[in-house]
C-alpha cells in the first residue's frame, strides 16, 4: 500500500472535524508508532513528518506501516522539509486558536453578565424618599453640617426637628432655617437634650417630637465633637468622651425611632463619621475610632433592617469650615493640619446637599470630592451595595487606588518625620540657649 497525495488534495480533505474524527479512530498511533515504520527525515531525528507518516490518506498523508513501503514522490529535500512542516502546522494550529476562542467566549459571558446588571438594577436600588411632608429629625441640628442638612431638608418640603443642648443656639438656628420655606404648614421644632448621656431622656424626646410631627421619617445623627493630639497628651477621659458623643450619641437617637419606623416599613437612619473614619490618621487616635465605630453600627443595622424599607447611609466628610473645626482647630497639631489639608476644605451647605441627596436615594456610602471617592471605593469592605454601577466602579477601581493610596501613605509618613526631626532640632536649639 502505498500514497503520496498533492498538497491540494491534503487540503480539501483536512477540516477540523475530519481530523478530528480521523485522530480518534486511530488510538495509539500517534503517541506509540512501531520503531521500524517511522519516517524520518534525513536532515533531523523524529521530525514533524515522523508523526504524519502513520495517519491514513484520508488525511492527505503518508501511510504506512512498514518503512520498505513507504514512497515519496520525487521532492528535493527542501521541498521536503518546509511540506512536511506546513502539514504539520495546518493539521495541528487548531489549537493555537483555543485561547483566542475561549477569551471571544469569556468576553462575550462579562458583557452579557454587565448586561444583566444594568438591566436589574433599578430592582435593588431602594425608592427615594419623598421629603415633602416627611419628618426629618436631625441631631446636632443648631451648628454646622447638621444645621445645613436642616436647611437642605426644609427646601424640600420637610418638617423639621432640631436636637441640641444649648437652647439659645437652638432658637438662632430654627430662625435662619425657616426663611427657606415653601409652604406655611412646615414647621421646625427645637429640643433641648445631651444626646450621649441618658437612653431614657433621648426617647422621651424623640416621642414628644413625634407626638408633635407625626413618626419620624428620617433621622440625621450629626451630633457630634472632635478633639485631636498625640496619643500620649489627649487627656484620658477625651477617649470616653469621644466614644459616648460620636457613638453612643448616635446609637440612643436610632434606638429610639427604630421601632416605629420597622412597624412602618419604611425610614431613613443617616450617621455622619468623617473621612477620618476611613482611615486613622496622626493626632486622631480619640476622634477616629468613634468615627469608625459608627461604620460598623451602620453595617450591622442595615442588615437588619433592610427587609423593612428602612436604609442607612454613612457619610464621610472632610475638613468641613463649621464652628466645630474651627474649635478643634486651636489645638490641632501641625502633622494632622497638614495631613488633612490633602482634603481640603469644603462648605457645609455643598457637603450638605451630597448628604442630603444620598439619604433620600438611600445609598449606604456617601463621600465628598474626589479624595472622599476614592477613599470610600478603597474601604468599602463588605459594606452593602446599593447600585449596580457602584459595585462595578469598586471591583474595577480598588487595584488602582490602593496604588495611589501608597503614594499618599508614603507622603504622611514624610510629613511626620520631617516634623518629628523639625521639633528635635528646636528643643535643642532651645536648650543650647
Ligand atoms: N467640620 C468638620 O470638619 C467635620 C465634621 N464632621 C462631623 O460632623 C458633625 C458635625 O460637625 P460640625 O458641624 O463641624 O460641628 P459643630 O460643632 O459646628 O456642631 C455640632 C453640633 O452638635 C451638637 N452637639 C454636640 N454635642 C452634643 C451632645 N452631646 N448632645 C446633643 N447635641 C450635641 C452641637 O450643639 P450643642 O453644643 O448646643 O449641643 C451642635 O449643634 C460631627 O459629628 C463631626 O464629627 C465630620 C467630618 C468633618
Ligand atoms: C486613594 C486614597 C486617597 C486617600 C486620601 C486621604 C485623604 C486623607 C485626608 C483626611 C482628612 C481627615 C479630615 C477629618 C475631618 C474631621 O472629621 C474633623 N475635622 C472633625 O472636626
Amino acid at each position: 500500500m502505498q500514497t503520496a497525495l498533492s498538497r491540494g488534495e491534503r487540503v480539501q480533505h483536512g477540516t477540523l472535524i475530519r481530523l478530528l474524527h480521523i485522530f480518534d479512530s486511530l488510538p495509539n498511533q500517534r503517541t506509540t508508532p512501531p520503531p521500524t515504520s517511522v519516517f524520518r527525515h534525513p536532515l533531523s531525528g523524529p521530525s514533524p513528518a515522523s508523526y504524519l507518516g502513520y495517519r491514513t490518506p484520508e488525511a492527505g498523508l503518508l501511510v504506512s506501516r512498514r518503512a520498505n513501503d513507504c514512497q515519496i514522490s520525487p521532492m528535493s529535500s527542501e521541498e521536503g522539509l518546509s511540506s512536511t512542516i506546513t502539514d504539520w502546522l495546518f493539521i495541528n494550529s487548531w489549537w493555537l486558536l483555543l485561547p483566542f476562542i475561549m477569551l471571544l467566549v469569556i468576553a462575550a459571558f462579562i458583557v452579557a453578565f454587565v448586561l444583566l446588571l444594568y438591566m436589574i438594577s433599578p430592582l435593588i436600588s431602594p425608592k427615594p424618599l419623598k421629603l415633602n411632608g416627611a419628618h426629618v429629625v436631625v441631631t446636632g441640628g443648631s451648628s454646622g453640617i447638621g444645621k445645613c442638612i436642616a436647611i437642605e431638608c426644609y427646601r424640600q418640603g420637610a418638617f423639621i426637628t432640631l436636637v441640641a443642648r444649648n437652647e439659645a443656639k437652638l432658637l438662632q438656628a430654627k430662625k435662619e432655617i425657616e426663611k427657606f420655606a415653601i409652604n406655611d404648614k412646615q414647621v421646625v421644632l427645637c429640643i433641648s437634650v445631651d444626646v450621649s448621656s441618658d437612653y431614657s431622656q433621648v426617647e422621651s424626646v424623640i416621642k414628644q417630637a413625634q407626638e408633635k410631627l407625626g413618626p419620624v421619617d428620617m433621622l440625621v445623627n450629626c451630633a457630634g465633637t472632635s478633639m485631636s493630639g498625640k496619643f500620649e497628651e489627649v487627656e484620658v477621659d477625651c477617649f470616653k468622651k469621644l466614644m459616648e458623643v460620636n457613638y453612643l450619641g448616635s446609637v440612643y437617637p436610632t434606638r429610639a425611632v427604630i421601632t416605629t419606623m420597622k412597624e412602618r416599613r419604611m425610614g431613613r437612619i443617616m450617621f455622619v463619621s468623617s473621612q477620618a473614619g476611613q482611615v486613622g490618621l496622626f493626632g486622631y487616635t480619640a476622634y477616629s475610632p468613634s468615627k469608625f465605630a459608627l461604620r460598623g453600627l451602620a453595617e450591622s443595622l442595615q442588615m437588619e433592617i433592610k427587609p423593612y424599607n428602612i436604609y442607612v447611609t454613612v457619610a464621610y466628610p472632610p475638613d468641613t469650615d463649621t464652628p466645630g473645626l474651627a474649635e478643634e482647630n486651636k489645638t490641632k497639631p501641625l502633622e494632622t493640619k497638614l495631613i488633612s489639608e490633602t482634603s481640603g476644605v469644603c462648605q457645609p451647605d455643598q457637603v450638605a446637599k451630597i448628604i442630603v441627596r444620598d439619604a433620600v436615594q438611600g445609598n449606604f456610602n456617601s463621600s465628598v470630592g474626589p479624595d472622599g471617592y476614592m477613599l470610600s471605593a478603597l474601604t468599602c469592605g463588605m459594606s452593602p451595595v446599593t447600585s449596580i454601577t457602584e459595585g462595578l466602579q469598586q471591583i474595577i477601581t480598588m487595584g488602582l487606588f490602593r496604588t495611589i493610596a501608597l503614594f499618599y501613605l508614603g507622603s504622611f509618613d514624610s510629613i511626620v518625620r520631617r516634623c518629628m526631626i523639625q521639633r528635635e532640632q528646636s528643643k535643642a536649639a532651645d536648650k543650647r540657649e
